[in-house]
């Protein structure tokens, strides 16, 4: 195919955020706290979704029993996400705020599918933390078995710096002060703390995904947020009594909230590197979704897919659903490639140039924080190392060193075990296939790792050195 003019992507790209800048955001939080609806909700009021399609979704709903999934169900595609009432895979949707445009993945709560919300959160750039606000809900996603935590650590090890926690099912609550306050004192605690979270990066939002009060405007005499789509009778307060008891607040609106959110800087100028969620077969060709975590790309051009150095070259693409001709970093885009074989490229290869190929390993040298294992790490430890979407079975090859998290300085050398909340150096061997990865001074995307052991996350580190080099 002709590849036509060659375009200018970096000023075309500052052209683009002149207009309006783009962010990844990530949905995550305990199962059952309320993301899909919240979501859901949040995509009708915007009017991304129509008044007839929640309506067919409440009829459907309701059919099974389920009437109160409605909103839900924007996101929650698949047959069986809907028969089960929750999410299994990453759901993609975009929409906009005033200042901003957002590629919204919504990720599963239920700790079976972290692995599809370390692929989801991988993606993002700022997140959204779900928390219900329930007498006893909230405080069993905050234990030690629940997702809150979990996610939340998940998601600051995987580069998110910014969270709007949005404390839902306030309705269910009375809206009570007393009840915000108190989970936003105990979230603010472990976040900034245990999770090493900017306090002001930090922002809490109280609000009901159920009746989309303070999602998009709280309500006044004049305007009334009363879940109006939904016609389940469980809206538990009456909107009188919401006006009196919501008073207090006087806050941003969740739609506010992320509207102001920053968007980081883009690696754009550095060579290209696209990492791959999804391929599949298409009439054009092999369909690569994926998102750009450095450079830039247009069609026309070739590309090199790791691990196998088979090359490729881009027929067209699109970035959120629309036709384009460029794309660059910090976008969630599909290429269609022709010229390869859709067995050279999977989940987890990199796309990059031939002049510039990213390394394949299977050894690294990474400094990790260990989080709260039962089990000490040892020598020869067992571990899945996720690298965004992709896992690998390996082993903590090395214990190097712990060290210092404040000052970074070495505690002690070869220690025989690292212990809850330790931060050390340590090396990691793969011993299946070699993975693409960068040095996390070269890509703050392609350098971190996340260790994995028997369904429950047990360290995230930085990678410092690749230390064996594959092809
Ligand atoms: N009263 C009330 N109920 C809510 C609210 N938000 C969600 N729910 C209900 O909580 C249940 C779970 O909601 P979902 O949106 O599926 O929760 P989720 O966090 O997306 O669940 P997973 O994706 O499976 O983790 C449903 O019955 C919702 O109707 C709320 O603000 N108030």
């Amino acid at each position: 195919m002709k590849s036509g003019k060659r375009i200018d992507v970096i000023s075309e790209y500052q052209k683009r955020i002149a207009e309006k800048e783009s962010l990844n955001l990530v949905v995550i939080g305990h199962v059952d706290a309320g993301k899909s609806t919240l979501m859901g909700h949040l995509l009708y009021l915007q009017g991304e979704v129509t008044e007839k399609t929640i309506r067919k979704h409440e009829r459907d709903a309701q059919k099974i029993g389920k009437a109160s999934f409605a909103f839900a169900w924007v996101l929650d595609e698949t047959g069986e996400e809907r028969a089960r009432g929750i999410t299994m895979d990453v759901g993609v949707t975009k929409f906009e705020t005033e200042h901003r445009r957002f590629t919204l993945l919504d990720a599963p709560g239920h700790r079976d599918f972290i692995p599809n919300m370390i692929s989801g959160t991988a993606q993002a750039d700022v997140a959204i933390l779900v928390v219900d606000a329930t007498t006893g809900e909230f405080e069993s996603g905050f234990d030690a078995n629940g997702q809150t935590k979990e996610h939340a650590l998940l998601a600051r090890s995987l580069g998110v710096q910014q969270l709007v926690i949005a404390v839902n099912k306030l309705d269910v609550v009375n809206w009570s002060e007393a009840r915000f306050l108190e989970i936003v004192q105990k979230l603010e605690q472990f976040l900034v703390k245990d999770a090493s979270f900017k306090k002001s990066n930090l922002v809490f939002v109280p609000c009901s995904g159920f009746t989309g009060e303070n999602l998009v405007r709280r309500s006044t005499p004049g305007n009334i947020c009363n879940g109006s789509a939904v016609s389940d009778t469980s809206v538990p307060e009456s909107v009188a009594a919401v006006l009196s008891t919501f008073s207090w607040y006087k806050g941003p609106t969740l739609i506010e909230s992320i509207d102001k959110l920053d968007t980081p800087m883009r690696p754009i100028e550095k060579p290209f590197r696209m990492s791959v969620t999804d391929v599949f077969k298409s009439a054009g060709g092999v369909s690569v979704a994926g998102r750009l975590e450095a450079g830039h790309i247009q069609v026309g051009e070739a590309v090199m897919v790791m691990p196998g150095s088979e090359m490729a070259v881009v027929k067209s693409m699109e970035v959120n659903h629309e036709a384009t001709r460029w794309a660059a970093a910090g976008d969630s885009v599909l290429l269609i490639l022709s010229g390869i074989d859709i067995l050279k490229v999977s989940n987890g290869s990199v796309l990059c140039t031939r002049e510039a190929p990213i390394p394949v390993t299977t050894h690294f040298a990474a400094q990790i924080v260990v989080f709260d294992v039962k089990i000490p790490i040892t020598v020869g430890f067992p571990v899945i190392v996720h690298r965004q979407s992709h896992n690998e079975p390996g082993v903590v090859s090395k214990l190097v060193a712990t060290i210092d998290k404040v000052t970074g300085e070495i505690v002690k050398k070869s220690p025989r075990h690292l212990g809850k909340n330790t931060t050390a150096m340590v090396e990691i061997k793969l011993s299946g296939r070699a993975i693409p990865l960068e040095a996390y001074k070269d890509s703050k995307e392609l350098g971190r790792v996340m260790l994995r052991k028997g369904g429950d996350t047990i360290a995230a580190g930085i990678v410092n050195k690749i230390l064996s080099f594959g092809s």
